[in-house]
């Protein structure tokens, strides 16, 4: 599958990497001229699972796409939240009538931003719980397992899903049909709406913050706000499925290690970061449905504050 992957930061290069290892013809798009230039020079260099590995990969900045001369038949969006919409300006010259588009960002409610751009048919939205993390340009780390649920959004285009399913599974990605995807991603934006902010604020990983005495409390005070929001909106949740999925997130083995991606940013890069499409939608449509939020809204003006402490902007 010739495939575009619109963001090639930690995530985008993890997945580039490993379709392009996959024998699919990748092309990465960024926006981080440095990253571009180690790319183009030395390649994606990653450790891979402990494996000191190099792939030459071509890589374009999204304001020259018109050196791209091809047909993609898939995107995949792998932007920061709030870079999203640039990103899909930028590359609307070469988004065709076949080109599906896979949105796998964290957070909630992108489809609103992406139907600006691509037709509903050709819409797939998802998520990941894969990690990656950027240790430089041109360079990430890349250990753990994952997962990937998806959907189309038009009404029968599950063919189309399902041959996206085939080829992320052929790079090993684990991808799966989900029959729901909003609930999927209300589901993961449970583990990030509790381990994004916490592990940021509280400068731990995750596994380190599942093993303090406070960690079933506030997760199921997060939890259950998500819940009652997705509730407000006929988005079924299964409350126990969630806990798991967070407490399971704390195995050593799986992604316990990792500081999550908002940590990676305004932590370790000074960046700012996703809290407004993740805690922070759940306190705008609490006061929409006159929802109380208050863990959530105590979580997101604690991010801001660091923000505002670190001078990020
Ligand atoms: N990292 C993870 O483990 C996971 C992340 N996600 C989600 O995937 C999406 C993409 O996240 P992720 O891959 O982590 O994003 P990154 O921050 O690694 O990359 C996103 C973009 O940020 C810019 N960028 C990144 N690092 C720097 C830097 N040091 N200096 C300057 N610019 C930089 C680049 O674009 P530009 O220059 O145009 O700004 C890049 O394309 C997000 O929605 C995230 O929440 C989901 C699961 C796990
Ligand atoms: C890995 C995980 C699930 C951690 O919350 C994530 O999505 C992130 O780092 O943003």
């Amino acid at each position: 599958m010739k495939i575009i992957i619109a963001g090639a930061g930690a995530m985008g290069s993890r997945f580039g990497l490993m379709l392009h290892r996959a024998n699919h013809e990748v092309v990465f798009v960024d926006g981080w001229q440095d990253h571009i230039d180690e790319i183009n020079k030395n390649g994606l260099q990653a450790n891979f699972n402990g494996e000191e590995i190099v792939e030459n990969i071509p890589i374009y900045n999204q304001n020259e796409i018109s050196k791209i001369n091809y047909s993609a038949d898939l995107v995949i969006l792998f932007t920061k939240a709030m870079q999203l919409d640039n990103m899909l300006q930028s590359i609307s010259n070469l988004l065709h009538e076949r080109t599906k588009v896979l949105c796998l960002l964290n957070g909630i409610g992108h489809e609103d931003t992406i139907e600006k751009y691509v037709p509903y048919d050709n819409i797939l939205l998802g998520n990941t719980m894969w990690t990656s993390g950027i240790e430089g340009p041109g360079k990430v780390k890349l250990f753990g397992d994952g997962s990937v649920d998806l959907q189309n959004l038009g009404v029968g285009q599950k063919q189309i899903a399902n041959e996206v399913i085939e080829a992320l599974n052929q790079a090993g990605l684990n991808a799966q049909y989900s029959s729901n995807i909003l609930s999927s991603i209300y589901k993961k934006a449970c583990v990030n709406g509790t381990m994004n902010g916490l592990c940021t604020i509280l400068d731990c990983n995750i596994a380190d913050f599942g093993k303090t005495s406070y960690e079933d409390r506030i997760i199921n005070q997060i939890v259950d706000e998500f819940i009652a929001i997705a509730d407000a909106q006929n988005i079924p949740l299964n409350k126990d499925e969630i806990l798991d999925q967070i407490k399971s997130s704390y195995n050593l083995e799986t992604i316990g290690l990792h500081y999550p991606s908002m940590y990676q940013d305004l932590i370790i890069n000074h960046r700012l970061t996703e809290i407004d499409y993740i805690n922070g939608v759940i306190v705008r449509k609490g006061e929409q449905y006159q929802i109380a939020t208050p863990y959530c809204t105590f979580l997101t003006e604690l991010i801001h504050t660091k923000e505002e402490l670190l001078g990020v902007k």
